[in-house]
């Protein structure tokens, strides 16, 4: 049966047709081929040994073997077929062709020797080309790949066990889910599937397996090849090795398809030499390359950043998103760190500069905080350059009492009379003047009103001020505000000049103004101090030059300087909302030159200086040290007492007052929610609990009026009762004006301004009175009666008289009268009585009835006797005291 089959040309055959083979069917088997989409195919698997050509294998030379055609590879399966040695003769073969038939016998065997040697040669030879190639490829190979993936391998291995780390989490809670928290159990139900694949896949994996095979098995039937090694270990088909339940009987497909993480190992299992010497089987799939730059930029893409900790600044408050932009974190975490500690927050609110510090150091950076505010940083004060510094004009502020002549003498010096044209005759509007002194050099005034409503402006006044002129009428001296002068002036170390005026008054007496100063410590030169001074006349223009003369030695005494050759700085005296300008400020430059076209801030506020205007009302290209002037170009009225400072650009102008306006209004939160402030406002509550209110809200033509509204009302008000201010700006009466007062019930004032038309009609509709003044007096005398109005009235009792209860009449019907002796005064019929028993009142009430004998009485004088009865009491006894008394009640006021 095998003799007329070659061995070799052994090849696949479908089941149906059986296969003429030498090899019993132990040896041979028909497994099913798996494709996708669950394709099947029956292959026939036959199991083909190896045959090493020897010199121990190599059979002895024969005649049988050469007629066989000398193929002893193919010769070999053929060996358990019966093979009777002593054959003499083989019959020809079918296929020889390249025997010669007429060599001779030793000849032939040589040949065949020849032949056999050449063969085995050859065939080691091969084995070991393909053995080296095999392994230089596989060699280059991985050095390629390793060369190919040297920077991206680290983060890719990070990534990688970040990611199987995930992996092996979502399978663990995976696993809780489904066997109720058991965790280990799912570890060791995976554990013998992944048991498994392992075993029945390391067989095809094994290099030497696909090495040890003969060659020709390899190449020609790779398919059967594999398909035989895989099933060696695991014994016959159909059986897996792990044995589980699962596994499929003859579906030898996991074999087929090892794990594909296994990177090297996984190459070196399917490595052939077609396989090594083609680069592209080695490259990354497409897919695999997706995935991977999928973990880069997702999930671990944020790993895989290098957290830097950064040094942040903080201010006082900051927004969330602000802080998390300087710590370069995402505003979602800070908001979660806020979470956890039980903070809702959205990313553009505020928080204090404790809890962003919390969070910034939760995140690992450091803090540093600035105490004011990063963005106001260098903006006064920085330093000059030694010797830039020039001579400046003295400041000087006039204070002093009421009516002592403050603007009549500024006036004088000014050669100006503004006096009559003044509303009420004081002074209303805070202006600042520059004059030249007799001896060449310029002194700036400051021109302070005298009313006690001003002095918040008189001390702010001071701080700008060099010198302080105080005016002491000479007729009046030393008043209350005297004194609050003095102390100002002492509290911010300014040096003072006395100006002794109206000493062209007859009862003038400049003596004792000197010594009266004495008693506030302020000593004249004349009485053998420091303080210089002078006598002088406003109303007649008597030795202002003296004055001034003093003005200029006092200024050389104090060496003032300033540079001008740097950018401005200087304090807001005045500012008022023009109808035609816009916003006005008078502006004392301090520091520095102003210019037009400079780009300032004041407060709140910022602009660019669009006029300069000199006290006298010329437009000016620049200001210098010391100089008074008006400057329009603000956005919005700047309030008096503003540091101004010129900046550099209109970006940090805006940062600066964004900044101040912000923490303004949180100013006002704090103020308004009042028991988060200090222990002292606490107090403060405490006191006025009880306190009734009157609210109001101010508006005013210029600051400074405003304030000295707002003082003396604060002034007006006692435990009882007192003003509120609910709001006070500069400007006319708006909408938003009347809104706020019917919210609060509040009256609105307007002084030297008018209720815009909207806002007139609107205040009528709520029923809200909008009173006007120019005159501070009569404002403050209409508040005053105003608050009086919710002061309880006062009862006070009038004594009319005294009488003795001698005896008790019982009369039936009327109850008990009491029979007395009016002992001092007269009784009265309705007043009040109180019936005092051993010095103590037993009874407070009325008398109803008053007899004279039988007859009603109106009243009753001492000395004679009465009946009297009370309303509803009857507990009367003899010898008791009646006091008759009259109860009015008055109104108070404050
Ligand atoms: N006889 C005399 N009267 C003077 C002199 N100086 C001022 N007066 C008068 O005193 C009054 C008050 O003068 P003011 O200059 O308004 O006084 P003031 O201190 O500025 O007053 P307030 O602005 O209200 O604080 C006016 O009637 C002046 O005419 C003076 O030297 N001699």
């Amino acid at each position: 049966m095998s003799d007329t089959k070659n061995p070799g040309e052994k090849t696949l055959h479908v089941p149906t047709t059986k296969t003429l083979t030498l090899k019993g069917r132990g040896e041979q088997g028909v497994v099913r081929q798996s494709f996708s989409h669950g394709r099947t195919k029956p292959v026939v698997v036959e199991k083909v040994k190896r045959r090493v050509l020897g010199e121990k294998d190599a059979p002895a030379p024969s005649t049988e073997r050469v007629a066989q055609g000398l193929r002893p590879q193919q010769a070999k399966p053929a060996a358990p077929a019966p093979t009777p040695p002593s054959r003499p003769a083989a019959p020809p073969p079918r296929r020889s062709g390249f025997v010669l038939p007429t060599l001779t016998e030793e000849e032939r065997t040589a040949r065949a020797q020849a032949v056999a040697d050449f063969r085995v040669r050859e065939a080691e030879e091969r084995r070991v080309a393909e053995e080296e190639a095999v392994r230089r490829a596989e060699r280059e190979a991985r050095e390629k790949i390793e060369r190919d993936a040297a920077e991206a391998r680290k983060r890719d291995e990070d990534s990688r066990r970040k990611h199987d780390d995930e992996t092996k989490k979502k399978a663990e809670l995976e696993a809780q889910k489904r066997f109720g928290g058991d965790a280990a159990r799912p570890a060791a139900a995976a554990a013998p599937s992944s048991a498994a694949a392992p075993s029945a896949a390391a067989p095809a994996r094994t290099p030497t397996s696909d090495a040890a095979l003969p060659r020709a098995a390899t190449r020609s039937r790779p398919l059967v090849v594999e398909e035989e090694e895989s099933r060696r270990p695991s014994g016959p088909p159909g059986r897996r090795p792990g044995g589980g339940p699962g596994a499929a009987p003859v579906r030898p497909a996991p074999p087929a398809k090892p794990p594909r993480n296994v990177g090297g190992e996984k190459r070196r299992g399917r490595l052939t030499l077609v396989n090594a010497l083609n680069d592209d089987v080695r490259e990354r799939s497409l897919a695999s390359f997706r995935r991977r730059n999928q973990r880069m930029l997702g999930r671990g893409g944020d790993e895989n950043k290098e957290k830097i900790a950064r040094e942040v600044i903080v201010p006082e408050t900051i927004t969330i998103q602000e802080l998390a932009n300087r710590m370069a974190e995402r505003a979602v975490d800070v908001v979660r760190i806020l979470m956890k500690q039980g903070h809702m927050a959205k990313s553009t609110d505020l928080i204090d500069a404790d809890t962003a510090q919390l969070i910034a150091e939760e995140l690992g950076h450091t803090v540093r905080r600035v105490s004011e505010s990063d963005v106001e940083e260098g903006l006064f004060d920085s330093a000059d350059v030694e010797g830039a510094q020039s001579t400046r004009p003295p400041v000087v502020t006039i204070m002093g009492h009421v009516d002592h002549g403050k603007t009549s003498l500024l006036d004088a010096i000014r050669s100006a009379n503004v006096v009559s044209g003044e509303a009420g005759g004081i002074t209303q509007h805070i202006g600042a003047y520059q004059v030249t002194a007799p001896t060449g050099g310029k002194v700036t005034f400051i021109d302070t009103p005298g009313h006690a409503a001003f002095s918040a402006m008189r001390a702010r006044g001071a701080r700008v001020t060099d010198i302080v002129v105080l005016v002491v009428a000479a007729d009046d001296g030393v008043m209350p505000q005297t004194i609050e002068a003095i102390q100002h002036a002492k509290a911010a170390k300014v040096p003072m000049i006395v100006a002794i005026n109206k000493i062209d008054k007859p009862d003038s007496k400049p003596e004792r103004v000197r010594s009266e100063l004495l008693q506030y410590e302020v000593q004249v030169e004349s009485m053998g101090g420091e303080v210089q001074d002078v006598e002088v006349s406003a109303k007649n223009k008597t030795n202002l030059d003296g004055l001034l003369e003093s003005i200029a030695l006092q200024s050389e005494i104090l060496e003032l300087k300033a540079n001008p050759d740097r950018p401005a700085e200087g304090t807001v005296i005045e500012a008022k909302l023009d109808k035609g300008r816009g916003s006005v400020a008078t502006v004392l430059v301090q520091r520095g030159t102003l210019r037009t076209g400079d780009i300032i801030v004041a407060g709140t506020e910022f602009g660019r200086v669009r006029l300069l205007v000199s006290d006298k009302g010329e437009n000016v290209a620049e200001a210098g040290p010391s100089t008074p002037v008006e400057v329009l170009g603000f956005s919005g009225t700047p309030e008096a007492g503003d540091r101004i400072a010129v900046v550099e650009s209109e970006a940090r102008a805006r940062e600066i007052t964004s900044y101040r306006a912000h923490q303004k209004r949180e100013k006002a939160v704090a103020r308004a929610t009042g028991m988060r402030g200090s222990l002292e406002q606490m107090m403060s509550a405490a006191k006025t609990a009880g306190r009734k209110e009157f609210p109001l809200v101010i508006k005013g033509d210029v600051q400074g009026s405003v304030e000295a509204i707002g003082g003396a009302l604060e002034k007006l008000g006692n435990d009882e009762v007192g003003a509120r201010i609910l709001y006070s700006g500069v400007g006319g009466i708006t909408e938003s004006d009347v809104t706020l007062a019917e919210a609060s019930n509040a009256a609105i004032i307007g002084f030297n301004v008018r209720a815009h038309k909207e806002a007139s009609s609107a205040a009528d509709r709520a029923g809200i009175e909008i009173r006007y003044y120019n005159i501070i007096y009569d404002l403050v005398d209409d508040v005053k009666k105003a608050m009086s109005g919710l002061l309880t009235p006062e009862r006070r009792e009038t004594m009319l008289g005294n009488a003795q209860i001698l005896e008790i009449f019982k009369v039936s019907k009327v109850g008990n009268i009491a029979g007395c002796r009016v002992t001092d005064g007269t009784v009265e019929r309705g007043a009040n009585v109180r019936l005092i028993r051993d010095n103590v009142v037993v009874h407070e009430g009325k008398l109803s009835q008053l007899k004279r004998f039988k007859d009603d009485a109106k009243e009753v004088t001492a000395g004679q006797e009465c009946g009297m009865s009370f309303e509803n009491y009857q507990d009367m006894r003899a010898g008791d005291v009646i006091e008759c008394y009259r109860v009015e009640t008055v109104q108070r006021s404050l």
